[in-house]
This record gives C-alpha cells, sequence and structure tokens, in this order.
C-alpha cells in the first residue's frame, strides 16, 4: 500500500478557515493510511514562548494575561470548528491542560520543552476530531509516543516498530516538534522541527512521498515578496535543495531532507493556500536541470577567529547543518555565522573568536555546476556599476557568497536576479495540430527561433496531432521533425500527454493550439495546472460556456500565466491588440461591425451565379480558407465564435446563444452529416442563388456581417446575411478580407478600421508567431 505523509504550518491552521481548507486537502488529496503532521496552529508556540519567558521572570500580570489569551484562541477555534458532543469534550480537556499549566506555575514545575509541545497536542486534537466530524476516519498521536531519541540519538529501530500503530484505515495526525527522550520527557526538534517529524515519519513507514504544505506555493529562484518576477521552479534536485537548505533557504530546511538521503521518497513543497496550484518537487540527481537561485543571508555575526585548521570550517558547519563562510582580510581571518548559531560556534572554537560585528548582511548565489566562479565575477561587476561595495567574494563551484557593505534593497536584489538569474530561463513549446495553419507555423519556426532566442532560449519540444504525438524534453528540430516522427511519435493520449507537460523541467512552457478540435481546448485548465501558458488559433475556449471561460480565466490570473488567442479572429490582423489598447488607454468601445470571416468574405465576394456555389466552397476549402469542416462557416457559427470572443475582450459576459444568428445554408444541411451535406450540395447552391437573386433585384450585393452594439440602454449582437450597396465598405472588400469597424467615444463619426486578409495559412501562423514573440518577449523582461 503506498501511503504518504502531509505537514501543515503553522500558518495553514492559523483561523478556523484555515482549518477548513486544510480538511478539504487531506479529504481530497490524502488517503487513509496518510500520516498528516502538524504545528501548532497560528502564533500558539510564540504565546507559549511569550508564557514561559513571563514564568521565568515570574511576571504575575503577564502570565494570567498570556493564559488568557492562550484560552481565548484556542476555544474560539473550538467553538468555531466542532459541534456537540465534540465541542464539550475538547473544550474540557482544554480547561484541564490550562490548569495544569496553572498549576505547574504556581508550584515552580513548569518545563519548556512540555509546555511548548502544547501548540502541536491541541493543533493535532482538534484536526483529528474535525476530520471526525465530517466522517473521516481520523485519530490523533502525540509524536512522544512515536520518536524517542537517547542521548540526542534518535533510535531508528524503535521508533519504526512504534509507527506500527499508525493505522492504514485511518488519517494518522501526529504532533510535529515533539519528541521523547528514553525516560519519556519531552524534548523538542528545534526550529522548523515538524518539517523534519514528517520526512522522519516518511522514512519510518516507507511512504511514497511528503508534502509540505506552506503559504507558499513552492521554492522560487529568490524571495518573491521582493522580487516581482521571481521563478517558481517546478523542480529542484535533491543536491540543489541541501544546498540552499544549508544555506538558510526559508522554505527548506537542511534537518527535513537528511532522513530522506538514499531514499526515494518524493518530496514536495505545495501552497495550502491554493491547493490546486504548481508545487515543487525536490527530486533524485538527474531528474531536474540545475537551477540558479539568490538567497539573501541575513542576520549573520561576524566573527574573527584566530588559529584556524584545515577542515575546521567543514566541520563546524557539519555541527550546524548550516554553511558557515570564511575570508581573509589582512593578516585576520572572519568566518561568518547565521546568529542563531552564533553562540554554539564561539563555545566549539574554545575562546578563539570574537565577536567582532552583528547584523552583517550579504548574499548567496546558488547556480550549476561550475558556474560558481564566473557568476562571482558578474555580479561583483553588476553590484559595483549600482554602487554596492563588496567585502567578501566567496566563489566555489556551484554557488558563491557576496557580503556586502550595506544591506541589498529591493531594486538591486531585482536587478541581479533579472541579470543573473532570468537570463537562465528556457521556454519550451509543444505545438498541437499541424494541418494547413501548424504545418506552416513550424516551417517558419525555424528562421523565427533565431530572434526569439535573442530575448529567451525557446526550444520546441513536443508536436501533437489528433493520433499521435513526440516529445523530446532536449529540443526538437523544426528542420526535420517529419523524419522523427516518422520513428519516434507514439500514440496520443491525452493523459500522458498531460504527464509529459508536468514533468518538463522548464521554467516557462507553453501549449500552441492550432487544432480545431473542441476536446482538445477543452484540456486547457490541465494544462495551465501543469504550468502552461497558453496560445491558441482554435476557437472553442474563448467561446467555452461562460463559467467554465472565466475559472480559466481566474486560473490564468493566479498562477500569472498568459493566453494569447490573437489570431481565433482576424488571422493575424491585429483586432485584439486594437481593441485592448481602446480599453487601456481608457476608450469605451460603443459599436463594432464587419466582415469577420475569411472564407464568407471570398465566397461572397466571388459568387456572381456563374459556378455553384458548392464548388467555390471546396475551393475555399482547399485554399487552407475555410474551417476543417466548412459547415462551420456556413452555419454563421464560425463568425458567431468571433464575435463572442471579441464581446467577452470589451468585458461583456455573454455566451455564444446571447448572440443572433442566422446562416448561410439551408437548416436541413446544418442538421445533418457531412454525408449527407457532400451529398445535397444542390440544397446549399439553390438557397444562395436564391439570396443572391432577391439581393441583385434590389441592386445589392450579400455580405456576411457581424454587428455588436453597446449602448447602455440596449445590446445588440448579431451575425448574418446583409444585403449591402454595390458600393457599401462592405461589398468593395478584397475576397478574403475582413473589415472591423470601430466606434468608440473617440472614434465616434469617423471610425477605427482594421481590414486585411482575414483567414489563410501563412497570415495564420505569422499571427501566431506574434503570440509566441510577444509571451517571449514578456517573459524575457
Ligand atoms: N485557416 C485559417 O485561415 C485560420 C484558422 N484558424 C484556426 O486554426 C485552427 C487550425 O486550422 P487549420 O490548420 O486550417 O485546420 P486543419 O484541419 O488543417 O488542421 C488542424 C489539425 O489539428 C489536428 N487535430 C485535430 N484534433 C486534434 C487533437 N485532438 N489533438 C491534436 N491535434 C488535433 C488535425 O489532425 C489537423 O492536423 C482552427 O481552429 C481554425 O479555426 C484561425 C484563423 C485562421
Ligand atoms: N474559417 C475561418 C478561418 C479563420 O478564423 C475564416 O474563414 O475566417
Amino acid at each position: 500500500m503506498s501511503r504518504a505523509v502531509h505537514k501543515f504550518g503553522g500558518s495553514s491552521l492559523s483561523s478556523a478557515n484555515r482549518y477548513h481548507a486544510v480538511a478539504n486537502i487531506i479529504l481530497s488529496q490524502a488517503s487513509e493510511g496518510d500520516v498528516i503532521v502538524v504545528s501548532a496552529a497560528g502564533k500558539t508556540t510564540d504565546i507559549l514562548v511569550k508564557l514561559w519567558q513571563s514564568y521565568q521572570q515570574q511576571d504575575q500580570q503577564a502570565l494570567s494575561d498570556v493564559l488568557a489569551l492562550l484560552e481565548q484562541h484556542q476555544s474560539e477555534l473550538i467553538q468555531e470548528l466542532l459541534v456537540a458532543p465534540f465541542q464539550q469534550s475538547v473544550l474540557s480537556a482544554l480547561a484541564g491542560e490550562l490548569a495544569d499549566i496553572s498549576e505547574q506555575i504556581n508550584t515552580a514545575q513548569l518545563q519548556e520543552a512540555q509546555l511548548l509541545a502544547h501548540g502541536e497536542l491541541w493543533s493535532a486534537r482538534l484536526l483529528a476530531h474535525y476530520l471526525k466530524q465530517l466522517d473521516a476516519n481520523a485519530r490523533a498521536f502525540d509524536a512522544r509516543q512515536l520518536l524517542t531519541l537517547a542521548d540526542g540519538q534518535l533510535q531508528h529501530e524503535t521508533n519504526k516498530q512504534a509507527c506500527a500503530q499508525l493505522g492504514l484505515t485511518q488519517y494518522n495526525v501526529v504532533t510535529g516538534f515533539i519528541a521523547a527522550d528514553e525516560a519519556g520527557n519531552t524534548v523538542t526538534l528545534g526550529r522548523n522541527g515538524s518539517d523534519y517529524s514528517a520526512t522522519l515519519l516518511a522514512r519510518y513507514i516507507d511512504a511514497q512521498s511528503v508534502s509540505i504544505w506552506t503559504d507558499t506555493q513552492g521554492v522560487f529562484s529568490t524571495d518573491p515578496r521582493k522580487v516581482k518576477r521571481a521563478i517558481r521552479y517546478g523542480k529542484i534536485c535533491r543536491a540543489q535543495a541541501n544546498l540552499l537548505a544549508r544555506l538558510g533557504n526559508p522554505v527548506l530546511h537542511a534537518k527535513t531532507l537528511t532522513p530522506l538521503k538514499d531514499s526515494t521518497i518524493k518530496l514536495v513543497v505545495r501552497s495550502s493556500f491554493d491547493s490546486s496550484s504548481a508545487a515543487t518537487e525536490i527530486v533524485t540527481e538527474g531528474l531536474a536541470k540545475q537551477k540558479r537561485f539568490i538567497t539573501n543571508l541575513d542576520n549573520y555575526d561576524l566573527l574573527k577567529v584566530a588559529d584556524l585548521h584545515e577542515g575546521e570550517v567543514g566541520e563546524l558547519s557539519r555541527v550546524i547543518q548550516h554553511a558557515l563562510h570564511h575570508f581573509d582580510h589582512g593578516d585576520d581571518t572572519f568566518l561568518l555565522v547565521p546568529a542563531q548559531y552564533s553562540n554554539q560556534i564561539s563555545a566549539l572554537l574554545t575562546g578563539r573568536s570574537n565577536l567582532v560585528e552583528s547584523n552583517v548582511s550579504g548574499l548567496a548565489i546558488v547556480c550549476e555546476q561550475g558556474a560558481g566562479h564566473t557568476l562571482a565575477a558578474q555580479a561583483k561587476a553588476i553590484l559595483a556599476e549600482n554602487n554596492v561595495t563588496l567585502r567578501f567574494v566567496s566563489p566555489h563551484d556551484e554557488y558563491c557568497i557576496l557580503l556586502c557593505e550595506q544591506q541589498l534593497d529591493t531594486d538591486r536584489l531585482t536587478i541581479l536576479h533579472d541579470q543573473l538569474v532570468s537570463v537562465s530561463q528556457e521556454l519550451a513549446v509543444i505545438v498541437a495540430g499541424l494541418g494547413n495553419v501548424g504545418a506552416v507555423f513550424i516551417e517558419q519556426l525555424e528562421k523565427q527561433l533565431l530572434r526569439l532566442n535573442q530575448l529567451l532560449p525557446v526550444k520546441l519540444v513536443g508536436l501533437v496531432r489528433s493520433q499521435h504525438m513526440l516529445f523530446n524534453p532536449s529540443g526538437l528540430n523544426p528542420e526535420n521533425w517529419t523524419d522523427t516522427w516518422q520513428s519516434q511519435a507514439v500514440p496520443f493520449i491525452s493523459k500522458e500527454l498531460l504527464n509529459h507537460l508536468s514533468e518538463l523541467d522548464y521554467e516557462h512552457k507553453v501549449v500552441i493550439d492550432i487544432t480545431a478540435s473542441e476536446s482538445f481546448s477543452q484540456l486547457y485548465p490541465q494544462f495551465v495546472d501543469a504550468g502552461c501558458h497558453l496560445i491558441c488559433a482554435n476557437k472553442y475556449a474563448g467561446t467555452a460556456e461562460l463559467n467554465w471561460y472565466q475559472a480559466l480565466q481566474e486560473n490564468l490570473k493566479l498562477r500569472n500565466l498568459q493566453w494569447r488567442y490573437n489570431t481565433s479572429v482576424g488571422a493575424g490582423l491585429p483586432i485584439n491588440f486594437a481593441l485592448n489598447d481602446l480599453l487601456n488607454s481608457g476608450d469605451k468601445v460603443e459599436r463594432l461591425t464587419g466582415v469577420f470571416s475569411g472564407t464568407l468574405s471570398w465566397l461572397c465576394a466571388h459568387y456572381d451565379g456563374s459556378q455553384p456555389f458548392s464548388e467555390l466552397v471546396m475551393q475555399a476549402k482547399e485554399m487552407g480558407y475555410s474551417e476543417p469542416d466548412p459547415r462551420e462557416d456556413l452555419s454563421g457559427r464560425d463568425v458567431q465564435r468571433k464575435l463572442l470572443i471579441l464581446a467577452r475582450e470589451l468585458g461583456l459576459t455573454l455566451d455564444l446563444d446571447d448572440i443572433e444568428l442566422s446562416p448561410l445554408m439551408p437548416q436541413a444541411l446544418i442538421d445533418g452529416d457531412w454525408d449527407f451535406f457532400i451529398d445535397n450540395l444542390v440544397l446549399l447552391d439553390e438557397y444562395v442563388s436564391k439570396l443572391a437573386a432577391q439581393a441583385a433585384a434590389q441592386n445589392k450585393v450579400l455580405r456576411y456581417a457581424a454587428e455588436l452594439e453597446l449602448n447602455a440602454d440596449k445590446l445588440v449582437a448579431k451575425v448574418g446575411l446583409k444585403p449591402v450597396d454595390k458600393d457599401d465598405a462592405l461589398a468593395t472588400l478584397k475576397p478574403g478580407d475582413n473589415i472591423f469597424v470601430i466606434n468608440s467615444q473617440w472614434y465616434q463619426d469617423n471610425p477605427l478600421v482594421i481590414q486585411g486578409p482575414g483567414a489563410g495559412k501563412e497570415v495564420t501562423a505569422a499571427g501566431i508567431h506574434s503570440d509566441l514573440y510577444w509571451l517571449s518577449k514578456s517573459l524575457a523582461k
């Protein structure tokens, strides 16, 4: 049976709402038999520490205030989450424990570790009861019954046996942070001890994975609160994770990783605030490319040290499980030590060290093996240009340390990140649909890659057709993809495609949909979950049911991903750009009209009755103007979709059926299948010839027009055939051209007009390249 450990930190349990969210995660993502490790809720540990300090200072007023605060915080949580009979029993257990603490205070028997343990015990008990209340089989465990240390050493065999109590048919909610010594006394596992509890328990129960649920969406290239363009990495290899942890990365901790050494247990850092968001997986060597990170070294002490012997810095750093850095200045040797370990290190150096400065700051740049020296030199030059003086630079193969004269502000950190980290990002491109447009897009890609690669490295890594797909994470050559396809393409299975996308270890990924497939467009939410940007010529997602469409947009926004669909309307014409630009400039679009179909424009312009209309339809299909099934064009549905895409672009919350439609084909051909259509083309010919004759009788010609009117009191949205004068702008359009006429507050009497080819494989492929260019440019910033 495969088991998992899920660990939830204090911020994930800080309120009743957070408990709801955590319970949802457990019920949806964990299974019975799994272990749920919890920290103390919210600020509980801080309050318990305050209580301990007040006890030591014998501050009676503070003691009673802090006890009251603890009681209030815990009982509020209990009352908000539990109902009878659980509420009463948990409240009365809490009252008993608080009375015991008071008694221990009064009799001077309070013990620090035992006091602090209450935070985790309360969380575990409350969560287990809350899960039971939700009809889940859950049981709370006190980790002091599971984890024993003797002389500070974990008793692995004993612990493993004790962990057999963690049942396979229940959710095992275990306290993090605490353990017991051989005499049964409480001991704590130190800072970030709950993460350590989680990986230890995973080892003892042979779990397959450990998820550390926290308040960030995984591990970033640098602090995302300081650098907006910090990159969230999907995968980090263990060696880099270890190094980051030793350098003090706030998300990963050195101790957490130790139990996983030599195991295949998967470690994932995920956000409990957005459980569906992508996460960071710590994978074994070789399964992730090496990344770059900038970690701030804040709150360090500078010690002057005498007589350091060879290898001593390494030994000391192993003891504290944190990297230490030393440098010589003049005749003196200095050691840079995280402030919390300063006393311990001074004690180990037995009188050979002096604290010369506190609160020094610097940074560590972690990079791919071998790049440390070059990066150190580059960082030094960039910082010098930005008036930052360095006191000490220590380059190593896979990282470098820089000690600055002054603390690095956000602007300078951003500059450094942009120039040293962002440049190492790559964009992986997956193209689906290699028909008319797709094939030309790939032909143009080879040349275009040269241009894109000047912005950021872009690689074609996947090709997808309706039956088969081809993947190569190291890159496919767009010039000879057909040869590789012949020998290496595998059947297209959407689940496999999604696996490939999630596995792809690139900082940026984009799926380019040049299919006309509705079912393929329905995979977009999963592409987004796998961290992919979207570019599409396909119109189905943009015209999908409103709730689905809005949820997709929300999801993209949440993950800071882009969706570009410039070519879904007007092929390569910049209609979406124009509308967005007007909106961004504060204008208000009042009317949007025109001819939005290349096929229908071409057909209407060419039809003069000398040739059956249906023959022209087949020519339009041949030329790659029409949809794969031209009935999508003739039914007016394609234009209806385009009008909806533009209406949504303008902020309207419409669905397809809100747009009135009159078709350019008889209903019988719409209702029948493709064979019926082919067998009855004569019905189409008669239908169109009759309408054309009626128009000619009025000295007019037929055009297929779209109209959107957005006045405050009325909304007109319709597409259909329109008889127009022969000198009308719609009538004089070149065959195949589209025209978009925009009336807005600023373009009221003299409208803004965009006109040009509205279909065709070359222009459409070029429009998709435009989307890819703008995506690459925005990612490369
Ligand atoms: N042809 C044009 O002028 C324009 C076309 N478009 C849009 O571009 C898209 C492609 O148009 P064309 O190249 O003309 O169509 P096409 O029919 O020639 O090519 C579509 C390709 O997608 C593949 N495909 C179908 N279902 C698939 C699936 N589930 N997964 C992967 N691949 C699948 C097909 O095998 C085919 O090779 C359509 O959505 C169309 O509306 C947009 C603007 C202009
Ligand atoms: N079939 C469409 C192609 C572009 O979207 C058209 O003819 O306009």
